[in-house]
């Protein structure tokens, strides 16, 4: 089996007239099993949007997404879906649903129209819980996410996309907003994840510092493409080479 989990060959989307090109643009790469790895750019550089089709949310136009060396097709679809948990840019909670509520919503596309129907079952509501506790916010359970702070409605988007045990995880822009206390939290708990249960993290993020701090490798775009690929190391030289 390859190692790889994640591998895109000669992506391309749609293409935009406001950019005179498809909004990506011939993307290549390839993300290991276990591997934490931040995706840079600067704005519009199509950064959500290639997180967005790695979960067949963005229609391809040319070339391939493999995951799990399984490419994406509306067959293929369903499954990739429980494997690839996606944490979207604000969170995508519903305000007024309790903490715990919003948590079992990422328990929705297992269950069929009738069993949603019948409520969940106690055994989803033990492991939303469990993980809710997990996060530290175990006492907020039953709080609307709208009454919550912008850190801990994060770790609850989080919860919600770990609820259906994914092994990778997508994070659009995890921390933006976020004060740095809370930054910090949601990124110690994707760290811990990715240290602890071996879960393959790909984060958007903007702060240079914080990717060479957690991830191992970065992927930078420009224009809809790959324009560096390696280590975090020297991020600020290697932004200033690419937009240079
Ligand atoms: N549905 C769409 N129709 C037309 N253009 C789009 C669509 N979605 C995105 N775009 C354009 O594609 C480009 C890439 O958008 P994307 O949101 O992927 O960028 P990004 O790198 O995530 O940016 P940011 O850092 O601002 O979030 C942008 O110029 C955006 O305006």
């Amino acid at each position: 089996m390859s190692d790889f989990v994640i591998e895109c060959h000669n992506l391309e989307t749609a293409y935009a007239a406001s950019l005179n090109r498809p909004i990506l643009n011939g993307i290549n790469c390839q993300i290991k099993r276990g591997e934490f790895v931040v995706l840079l750019g600067l704005n519009g550089a199509g950064k959500s949007t290639l997180l967005r089709s790695l979960v067949g949310l963005v229609p391809t136009v040319r070339g391939e997404i493999q995951i799990n060396g399984v490419p994406i097709t509306p067959r293929t679809l369903p499954k990739i879906r429980r494997d690839v948990g996606m944490l979207f840019q604000g969170g995508g909670l519903i305000r007024q649903l309790s903490a715990l509520e919003n948590v079992l919503c990422g328990r929705l596309g297992m269950r069929t129209t009738w069993q949603t129907l019948l409520g969940f079952p106690k055994s989803d509501r033990l492991l939303a819980l469990d993980l809710l506790e997990k996060l530290g916010l175990r006492q907020l359970a039953d709080q609307k996410t709208s009454q919550l702070s912008g850190g801990q409605q994060q770790r609850v988007a989080i919860a919600r996309a770990l609820i259906q045990s994914p092994q990778i995880l997508l994070a659009d822009e995890p921390i933006t907003g976020l004060d740095v206390v809370a930054s910090q939290q949601v990124m110690e708990t994707l760290s811990e994840l990715h240290t602890q249960q071996g879960m393959t993290i790909v984060a958007v993020l903007h702060d240079l510092g914080i990717a060479a701090k957690y991830a191992q490798r970065a992927i930078v775009l420009d224009a809809g493409r790959v324009v560096y690929e390696g280590l975090c190391d020297n991020l600020q030289t290697q932004f200033a080479k690419v937009y240079s």
